[in-house]
């Protein structure tokens, strides 16, 4: 088992009618001889929570879903989580880092005329993705036209499937910091994860295997590339998964909820507002847990992301809280 001590003392106090303990306070007082000041919940009591980028506008409700999801355990969880500048990295030093569709615009592979039309695309759309004042109804024909219209690009690239894994080694897409330990846990304690991308299939696993690894308790749903006899790209399988329409489509035929129908808690992980209807298709949910994070247009976004998301984070390239959370549940 691939804990550490600690987790072991954390997860011991925390459980069940112990969750409201008043912590370690009484060595403060000592020390300072003024009346510390009691930290009596797990928000309080948690440091990954008090950090200045962490945002939480009904603490309340967060706290009692923390002690449900960490009174009820395990075996009750899942995750679902998105992909893209989720559990990839928004950017490193300033720079932007790929996300899956980057890590092949951007690369060697496409030729200078379609990357021009590639870059053009993203110049459109990506402001409308992250449009504040627009609703999501309203931006869905536009995510449709930019991933038709780039998809169909890439494919007059004669991309070949033997060259994808060079185009992700060149990249700059990088797994946030603490991505490694959390699949890692998650698998070695049997909780199953739901990777929901409109990204690119086969370029996600590819970044996942290059910077960690692909465990059988990973399930991804995304748009994967089709590849002719010759390995040479000739369309994408299945209907289109774009950032607004997560909810519906992908999941509707497929049992994977349903196997997972006793796992009734459920910790969604998402930096869009696409990503929030992620979960619309899981039975009997008795707890959600939504923690968002927040990369870019801040300002104008970071009241509807605490107004839709129970844990906001802001500008973090790490994965800390959910990982924090994670130890008090495992
Ligand atoms: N041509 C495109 C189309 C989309 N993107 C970005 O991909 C992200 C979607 O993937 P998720 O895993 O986040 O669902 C989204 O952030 C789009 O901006 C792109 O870069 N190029
Ligand atoms: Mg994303």
């Amino acid at each position: 088992m691939a804990r550490t001590s600690g987790w072991n003392t954390t997860a011991a106090v925390m459980t069940g009618a112990a969750c409201a303990l008043a912590g370690a306070a009484l060595a403060g007082y000592l020390l300072s001889g003024r009346r510390p000041k009691k930290r009596t919940k797990i928000i309080e009591m948690m440091d990954e929570l008090q950090k200045e980028n962490v945002y939480i506008k009904d603490k309340e409700r967060v706290e009692k879903l923390l002690c449900q999801l960490i009174q009820d355990g395990k075996s009750k969880l899942q995750i679902i989580t998105d992909f893209d500048m989720t559990l990839s990295r928004f950017s490193i030093n300033g720079k932007r880092c790929a996300t899956c569709h980057n890590v092949l615009e951007d690369s060697t592979l496409v030729p200078e005329s379609k990357k021009q039309i590639l870059d053009e695309l993203r110049d459109t759309y990506y402001p409308i993705e992250i449009n504040a004042k627009m609703t999501i109804e309203e931006k869905i024909p536009f995510m449709m036209e930019w991933y038709t219209k780039g998809t169909g690009v890439l494919v007059e690239c004669g991309l070949k499937q033997s060259d994808l894994s060079l185009a992700v080694k060149e990249s700059n897409a990088q797994l946030r910091e603490g991505c490694d330990w959390q699949f890692h846990a998650l698998h070695e304690h049997s909780v199953p994860m739901l990777i929901f991308s409109a990204g690119i299939g086969d370029i996600l696993e590819e970044i996942i295997k290059q910077h960690s690894q692909m465990y059988a308790n990973m399930r991804v749903v995304s748009n994967y590339m089709d590849f002719n006899h010759d390995g040479m790209l000739v369309g994408f399988k299945g209907d289109l998964v774009h950032t607004y329409n997560k909810n519906e489509g992908a999941l509707r035929n497929s049992d994977y909820f349903t196997t997972l129908k006793e796992r009734r808690n459920i910790i969604l992980m998402g930096d869009s507002m696409g990503d929030l209807r992620m979960a619309d298709g899981v039975p009997n949910m008795q707890q959600i847990l939504k923690i968002g994070f927040l990369n870019d247009n801040i300002e104008e976004r970071l009241e509807k992301y605490k107004e839709a998301y129970d844990i906001v984070l802001v500008s973090d390239s790490t994965m800390d809280v959910p990982n924090a959370i994670l130890k008090k549940i495992l």
